[in-house]
């Protein structure tokens, strides 16, 4: 289809395109690449878009039933639904730094200490499978969902590949907004990680109420996961990033804000979901007012995505 719409499996238009293809073709399966094919996303028979957190699902729903009890390493913009999904099948779920090569990489030394880790995947369409190697492969990744496709119709259902996944909830809300460093370039990236530091310091002395650095709960990797305090063997370059579990006394745990630098530009990444509309608004609010207003640091960080979302509950 390229080049009618950018290749790309994130993409909203390349996915929509390939459902309107899907529907009007009567297709068994829509299938999006990224230009190298190591990222995919596949549309199923009735349209269901399956990209990102879904694509996961129904990778792990697979690997699972092929693996039980395996682990499955994603990065941790990954909803708490997917979490569900992973447990309720009977694998551990792990949490970790994003960008494809942490990922893997930390899927790799998990099996060299002997714990089972068969997938790695990545929100962004990156997965590898031990069986394959460990590759970054989005083409093997569909060639599992092909052969669960056909195993799904010789067994006589055309309910489609979307239908494993089917009790996997979405969040209500997600959303992604950049803060600028306001810096010579050379200075951006000290910057940016004094910020983010200076975040988990917040955290961790409870100033944000009912904001609590997250980590994978009580499975092996015990504190060093998500906080990266005791984890010394992955690289140091993207290591500065944080996710908070975020708590209300209406709504309990409902959802989380990740904070991190980002990988290739001079800025500061703040994703977060929830559960309850217009709460990703109220989180907005309190990290501009109770962090980056009380810390002055609005002087050094462009933070206009930020107050429009804060003011506005628009994104841009
Ligand atoms: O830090 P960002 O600019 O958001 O980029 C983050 C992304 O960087 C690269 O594209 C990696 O391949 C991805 O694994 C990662 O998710």
């Amino acid at each position: 289809m390229f080049p009618n719409h950018i290749p790309n499996p994130e993409d909203k238009t390349a996915m929509a395109v390939t459902r309107a293809a899907v529907l009007e073709n009567s297709a068994d399966l829509g299938i999006v690449f990224d230009t190298d094919v190591d990222r995919s996303g596949v549309v199923d028979n009735k349209g269901n878009p399956i990209n990102g957190d879904k694509l996961i699902a129904l990778i792990s729903a697979i690997v699972l039933r092929e693996h039980p009890g395996t682990t499955i390493v994603t990065d941790a913009r990954t909803s708490m639904a997917l979490t569900r999904f992973i447990t309720n099948r009977g694998g551990n779920h792990c949490l970790y730094r994003v960008g494809y090569r942490n990922v893997i990489d930390k899927g790799v030394q998990l099996n060299k200490e002997g714990i089972e880790t068969h997938l790695m995947m990545e929100t962004s369409g990156h997965g590898a499978l031990k069986e394959n190697h460990f590759l970054d492969d989005g083409a093997y990744m569909v060639v599992k969902i092909i052969i669960e496709m056909v195993r799904m119709k010789l067994a006589g259902s055309d309910e489609g590949v979307g239908n494993i996944i089917k009790d996997l909830e979405e969040p209500a809300e997600s959303i992604e907004l950049r803060i600028n460093v306001v810096s010579e370039p050379r200075y951006a990236k000290e910057k940016a990680i004094e910020a983010i530091e200076t975040f988990r310091e917040y955290v961790e002395e409870g100033r944000l109420e009912g904001w609590e650095l997250d980590s994978c709960g009580d499975c092996w990797v015990s504190e060093g996961c998500l906080v990266d305090s005791n984890d010394t063997s992955a690289a140091a370059v993207d290591a500065h990033m944080y996710r908070a579990k975020v708590s209300d006394e209406e709504h309990g745990q409902h959802g989380w804000v990740h904070i991190r630098q980002s990988i290739h530009n001079p800025n500061i990444a703040v994703n977060m979901q929830s559960s309850v509309p217009g709460c990703c608004q109220t989180m907005t609010r309190v990290l501009l007012d109770k962090f980056i207003i009380a810390n002055g640091m609005d002087k050094s960080l462009d933070i206009s995505q930020i107050e429009k979302y804060a003011k506005s509950g628009i994104v841009g």
